[in-house]
């Protein structure tokens, strides 16, 4: 299941990609993104992500920054999701950190407003977008990493399940978890399914039947985050680990990924 959630990813970008008339890295064709000379760092910015690239490593920190709580909106979800294809498009990026600038929160998850009271048009349109940015996080064939500065319930929990590690602040005050159970919602099967891929069945049943937030040191322990440092180290520790799967000839860690490979 999870090679198939993965290569489903794939599959429904590659199309999408393909109408656009672009090709991924390695499909060895065509990059449209302006190159920049090594050693130089470029940012771009739009209203709710900032994302700068540094050409020298081939990282990009991707910031959220859509206060109060970074709640997926509709606008946020399409930045988002046109960041991220931006990079995966850019020959020179291997790496994307994921986080937030906003104090003590990543993610709020989904956008409540957009989904009380709207249209079902919207409501199409909006689930659509969340679809979308789980699908590039997910299948993206750059190394993920998550940088969770703050609590990331529901939603926020998706997108740090969706990259390749997640390092978070080990202050006990934040929490991370698919709490939807708790909310009234029942969480989709693809939510469920990240989660299963990370945690294993009977950790997840637990946490989604009784739609469990963690605390960091929790979530550590049931194998929800890979890894707590202090609060002012998040970053410079995710920069530290990317280098170093980065260091890792070839493709491998992308080929050696169970959520990849086929053998
Ligand atoms: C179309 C089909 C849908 C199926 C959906 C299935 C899956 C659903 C996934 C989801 O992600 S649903 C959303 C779940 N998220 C939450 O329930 C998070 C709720 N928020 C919190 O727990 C807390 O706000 C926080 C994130 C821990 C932050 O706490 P803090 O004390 O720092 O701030 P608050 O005072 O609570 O909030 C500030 C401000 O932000 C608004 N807000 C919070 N969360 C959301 C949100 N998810 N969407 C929109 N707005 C949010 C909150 O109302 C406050 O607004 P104001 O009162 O200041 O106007």
């Amino acid at each position: 299941m999870a090679t198939l959630l993965k290569h489903s990813a794939k599959y429904a970008l590659s199309g999408r990609l393909a109408r656009l008339g672009v090709h991924s890295r390695h499909g060895g064709l065509q990059c449209l993104q302006p190159r920049l000379l090594p050693h130089q760092r470029s940012a771009s910015t739009s209203s709710k992500i900032l994302v700068e690239m540094d050409d020298s490593t081939g990282i990009a920190v991707l910031t959220m920054k859509n206060p109060p709580v970074n709640s997926l909106s509709l606008d946020f979800l399409t930045e988002f999701s046109i960041s991220l294809e931006k990079l995966e498009l850019d020959r020179g990026c291997r790496g994307v950190i994921l986080t937030s600038a906003l104090p003590k929160i990543f993610s709020a998850g989904l956008d409540i407003m957009e989904m009380y009271g709207k249209s079902p048009e919207h409501c199409g349109e909006f689930w659509k977008a969340v679809q979308e940015m789980w699908l590039r996080l997910y299948g993206s064939s750059m190394i993920t990493i998550a940088a969770i500065n703050g609590s990331s319930p529901a939603g926020g929990c998706l997108m740090a399940l969706a990259c390749d590690y997640r390092i978070m602040a080990e202050n006990p005050k934040y929490s991370i978890g698919l709490n939807e159970t708790q909310l009234g919602i029942v969480a989709p099967f693809w939510f469920k399914d990240t989660l299963v891929n990370t945690v294993g069945n009977r950790a997840a049943e637990l946490s989604l039947q009784l739609g469990l937030l963690y605390s960091a040191p929790d979530a550590l322990r049931t194998g929800l985050v890979d890894l707590l440092v202090p609060e002012d180290k998040v970053l410079s520790t995710a920069s530290q680990t990317m280098t170093q799967w980065l260091a890792i000839p070839g493709e491998n860690a992308i080929g050696s990924n169970p959520r990849v490979s086929s053998s």
